[in-house]
């Protein structure tokens, strides 16, 4: 068994989509990035390489590289999904948390989970998604950003 970490923040902004988990939320801000920008999904892919010892994203999908302009962060979840899977890797359980002041994220979290288990090919019940607020202190607190944790465990399939 071996076990990774992930954390990552983005900038909320005007003028873009909020994607959390690969579901897009009813908001007025949405988050600023090269991809997406779908910050929970960013923790998740962190804490999957660095259990299989394959450093971060940033170093397998540069974010000065045009190809992942706007990219959906599912389709780089089953990059690195295919990536731990040729290590001979698969998951055993995966927990994350979103720290956003605003908006209520429970009504969302559900689908959020079946679509990392889906992409993961993994049983619903190995993925959990939780969101917190920092009770309005911090940048998370004044609503000019949202950040993300996430901690894997990967098993020898
Ligand atoms: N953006 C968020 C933040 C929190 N929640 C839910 O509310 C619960 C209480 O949050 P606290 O920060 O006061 O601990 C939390 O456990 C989540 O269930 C949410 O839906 N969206
Ligand atoms: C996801 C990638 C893709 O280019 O870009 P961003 O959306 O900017 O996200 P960030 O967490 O800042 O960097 C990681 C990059 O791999």
């Amino acid at each position: 068994m071996r076990v990774g970490i992930g954390y990552d923040v983005h900038k909320l902004v005007e003028g873009e989509s909020l994607i959390l988990g690969g579901v897009k939320i009813d908001y007025s801000h949405g988050l600023e990035g090269h991809s997406d920008a779908d910050v929970l999904l960013h923790a998740i892919k962190d804490a999957l390489l660095g259990a299989v010892g394959e450093g971060d994203i940033g170093r397998h999908f540069p974010d000065d590289d045009p190809q992942y302009k706007g990219i959906s962060s599912l389709k780089l979840l089953a990059e690195v999904s295919k990536l731990i899977f040729n290590k001979g890797f698969e998951l055993n359980n995966l927990d994350g948390v979103i720290i956003a002041q605003k908006p209520k994220l429970a009504p969302y979290i559900k689908r959020m989970e079946e679509n990392i288990a889906q992409v993961l090919d993994a049983d619903l019940d190995k993925v959990n998604i939780k969101a917190t607020t920092t009770e309005r202190l911090g940048f998370v607190g004044r609503e000019e950003g949202i950040a993300a944790e996430a901690i894997v465990s990967v098993k020898e399939r």
